[in-house]
């Protein structure tokens, strides 16, 4: 059992102590272009620094997403369970979320989810099917140069190991000729499908017409499986069978599997920017987890909550009572729950601001806090060291700024030196990923999941419809 107290000084913390803890791109580019999300409206929280404001405002997801509806079915058949036969000689479409980072040069500076998609296309080749493989890149208005996906053929090919031929458009005449000259075990890249409209919004005359190319559908697309699109859900619809590629049965093992089904103590770690972009994660895992460790700009909601001075740190002023409620709900479902007992604040939202780290409980008028302090790491720390399943999603601070990156890579080496002892460490995509990647321990860790935005609807229990649109593993018997 996790020992997972604060220390007594700062009892006043809303540290909830558990009494039934038996049961359970790297690159700037990527980061650049995570920044770039959709604009935000009505945000209702005090940032006094307009860089600041900026900088929240543009890491914030639009909350006003599906409602959860009901919960992932997670039994799909997946291409593993096709025969040699059902693959010989077919036209298979196989979505992958392709959408890597490209400098201004047009160069990969991450190739996580191309590698990611290569075991279902090898799979695929090897048992002689002709694969077309189809993706999305970026978030183009109609048909742009820079999006296309050209530049990915040279490392598709070295990586899959046969010569990607790459298609100028993704439906059409010519598109429909390459696909019949595509050798058995061949692979035609289609271009970037969102050259059309008609992709995102799942038109049915594009579905069908994307379909009419191949005999059956492969989703390996995780990172795209949260969009109702047509190469994502629309086309399942013409194509039987559609089922879950490698990468995508993966995701759902970890994310779905692992986490609802965990070898405890199970903690949950999280962090990010606004509790209202977390309310559906936080609120799902205090159904599993046993331990709650809560970092990064959402801790001041609940420090104000519990009427701490918070200075000139993020705080959502309409979020106070939900914080309240959440940490009522996690002494109610005995979770421990721990926030940072100590933060690093600074006087203004700048790489070089002056820093100083502060007890909780004393931040400084005109001050912001932006990572978690040392004792809050070693308690952080000391709570995970029994645990048998970790998930992490959000950084403990504005990693981003190295001065304030600290806690966030000190979450990351921890969860390694764990992953390395056997503790089931899962990265639920996003900006926790990249800041694993940036302390170079992605590869020990157990799974690290290659859709951020999906990863967060997975944890919330919603339905993404990439899933939920494929051919159901077992026959479900009717009365
Ligand atoms: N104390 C803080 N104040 C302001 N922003 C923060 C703070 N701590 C972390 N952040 C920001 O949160 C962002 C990540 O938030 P979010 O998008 O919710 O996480 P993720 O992408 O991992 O799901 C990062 O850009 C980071 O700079
Ligand atoms: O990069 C992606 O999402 P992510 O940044 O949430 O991981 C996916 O490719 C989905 O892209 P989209 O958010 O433009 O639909």
């Amino acid at each position: 059992m996790a020992s997972a107290t604060s220390p007594a000084s700062l009892s006043f913390l809303p540290t909830i102590s558990s009494s039934s803890t038996t049961s359970r791109a790297t690159s700037t580019v990527r980061l650049h272009s995570r920044f770039l999300r959709s604009p935000v409206r009505g945000l209702g929280f005090a940032a006094a620094d307009p860089v600041f404001s900026a900088h929240v405002a543009s890491k914030v997801r639009s909350i006003t997403s599906k409602p959860i509806s009901r919960v992932v079915s997670m039994a799909k058949k997946s291409v593993g369970d096709l025969s040699p036969a059902d693959l010989k000689g077919k036209k298979v479409f196989v979505r992958a979320d392709l959408n890597v980072p490209l400098d201004d040069s047009q160069n990969i500076t991450d190739d996580t989810r191309i590698r990611a998609a290569v075991p279902t296309i090898k799979h695929l080749i090897s048992n002689g099917a002709k694969v077309i493989l189809s993706s999305h890149l970026g978030r183009p208005k109609g048909v742009t140069p820079k999006f296309s996906l050209a530049p990915l053929v040279p490392r598709l090919t070295e990586l899959i190991g046969v010569e990607v031929v790459k298609a100028d458009d993704c439906i059409g005449p010519d598109v429909e000729k390459l696909v019949a000259s595509l050798p058995d075990g061949g692979v035609l890249l289609l271009e970037n499908v969102r050259f059309y409209k008609e992709e995102e919004k799942n038109d049915p005359g594009f579905a069908e017409k994307l379909a009419s190319l191949a005999d059956l559908y492969v989703n390996d697309a995780f990172g795209t499986a949260h969009r109702a699109h047509a190469s994502t859900e629309g086309v399942t619809k013409y194509l039987k069978p559609s089922v879950a590629g490698f990468l995508l049965q993966k995701e759902l093992d970890y994310l779905d599997g692992a986490v609802s089904n965990p070898k405890r103590p199970f903690a949950a770690i999280v962090g990010g920017s606004k509790v209202s972009s977390k309310i559906g994660v936080i609120e799902s895992l205090l159904e599993k987890c046993d331990i709650l460790l809560l970092g990064g700009g959402m801790i001041f909601t609940f420090y104000k909550a519990q009427g701490l001075s918070v200075g000139s740190s993020l705080v959502e002023e309409d979020k106070l009572d939900l914080a309240t409620t959440l940490l009522a709900k996690a002494k109610a479902k005995g979770v421990s729950l721990l926030l940072p007992t100590d933060v690093v604040v600074a006087d203004k939202f700048a790489p070089d601001a002056n820093s100083k780290v502060v007890p909780a409980s004393a931040i400084p008028d005109g001050w912001m806090g932006l990572d978690i302090g040392p004792d809050s790491v070693k308690t952080f720390n000391d709570a995970l060291e029994t645990t048998k399943t970790v998930i992490w999603n959000g950084p403990m601070g504005v990693f981003e700024f190295d001065k304030f990156a600290v806690g966030t890579e000190a979450v990351a080496k921890k969860l390694a030196e764990l992953s390395g002892k056997g503790v089931t460490t899962i990265i639920g995509g996003g900006d926790s990923v990249a800041a694993v990647e940036k302390v170079g321990v992605a590869d020990v860790m157990s799974h690290i999941s290659t859709g951020g935005g999906a990863s967060l609807e997975l944890l919330e229990g919603k339905v993404l419809p990439g899933v939920d649109a494929l051919d159901e593993a077992v026959a479900t018997v009717t009365a």
